[in-house]
């Protein structure tokens, strides 16, 4: 598998930036993952946008989603240009509630909505996916996903505060992609449905996973900020999120 970093700031894309979206590629599958603002223009760094096989959307808050609209105006040309067949519409995997937000994720032919609960499991090619509702929103569910294939696994945290049960989850991962919105001197006393880049890597250093990529940070955060905060994860390689990073496993 290879994940290719395509947006990982909030909660706004810093100058040339984009918010959280990250690639998926194995031998059979290209699966976007969340799609925030100017995702889309960095897909296109990297592939046709026209060739993925389905976007995951992990929750609804604007960070992750902006792109959708666009999305579904780029398949929906490429449909009329004949690069797409006119009837696969790309699945768009995402949450069932709130059920408002669901409305719009079918669009003609381009995309067509699949309800997401914490128990649903898909099979996308050589890809097994896997879901785990984590502590964040106001009552609406947010999803992290499990990535298997090929022997390998990848865990995305998606947004989620201390509150998370990750045990069973994320166990044992070869790369566990971890929110670390906050620095040491802005993390909040009260906890937000977020975690610090120093939390994250607690978390992935206790869950033994095998290397992290800590992400969802502000633009300005400085990369050795975050390496240096993340000094709690001993058992692999540490990655700070940056446009284009990619990572092979
Ligand atoms: N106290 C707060 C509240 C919000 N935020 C940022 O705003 C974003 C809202 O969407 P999100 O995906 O939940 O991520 C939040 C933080 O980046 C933040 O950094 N601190």
């Amino acid at each position: 598998m290879r994940v290719t970093v395509l947006g990982y700031q909030s909660p706004y894309p810093g100058p040339g930036g984009a918010t959280p979206g990250y690639l998926i590629e194995t031998n059979e599958a290209k699966l976007l993952v969340d799609c925030g603002s100017g995702v889309l223009s960095q897909l296109g760094v990297h592939m046709p946008i026209y060739e993925l096989d389905a976007l995951l959307l992990s929750h609804y808050h604007h960070d992750h989603v902006a792109d959708v609209g666009v999305l579904q105006y780029g398949l929906m040309v490429h449909q009329l240009f004949g690069q797409r067949p006119a009837d696969k519409p790309l699945p768009i995997y995402a949450p069932a509630l709130p059920e408002q937000q669901t409305k719009t994720l079918t669009y003609r032919d381009a995309t067509r909505f699949f309800p997401l609960e914490e128990q649903s499991q898909l099979v996308i090619g050589d890809v097994h996916v896997s879901f785990r509702r984590t502590d964040h929103g106001d009552g609406d569910p947010c999803y992290a996903m499990r990535f298997v294939a090929n022997g390998k696994t990848i865990v995305y945290g998606a947004d989620s505060g201390p509150g998370t049960n990750w045990r069973g989850f994320v166990d044992g991962a070869d790369l566990f992609i971890c929110e670390g919105t906050y620095l040491d001197h802005n993390r909040p006393k009260t906890p937000n449905g977020h975690l610090s880049v120093r939390q994250a890597a607690e978390l992935a250093q206790a869950h033994d996973c095998r290397s992290l990529l800590v992400t969802h940070l502000f633009h300005g955060y400085e990369e050795s900020d975050v390496l240096g905060q993340a000094e709690a994860f001993v058992a692999g390689p540490v990655h700070a999120a940056r446009i284009g990073l990619q990572i092979v496993l």
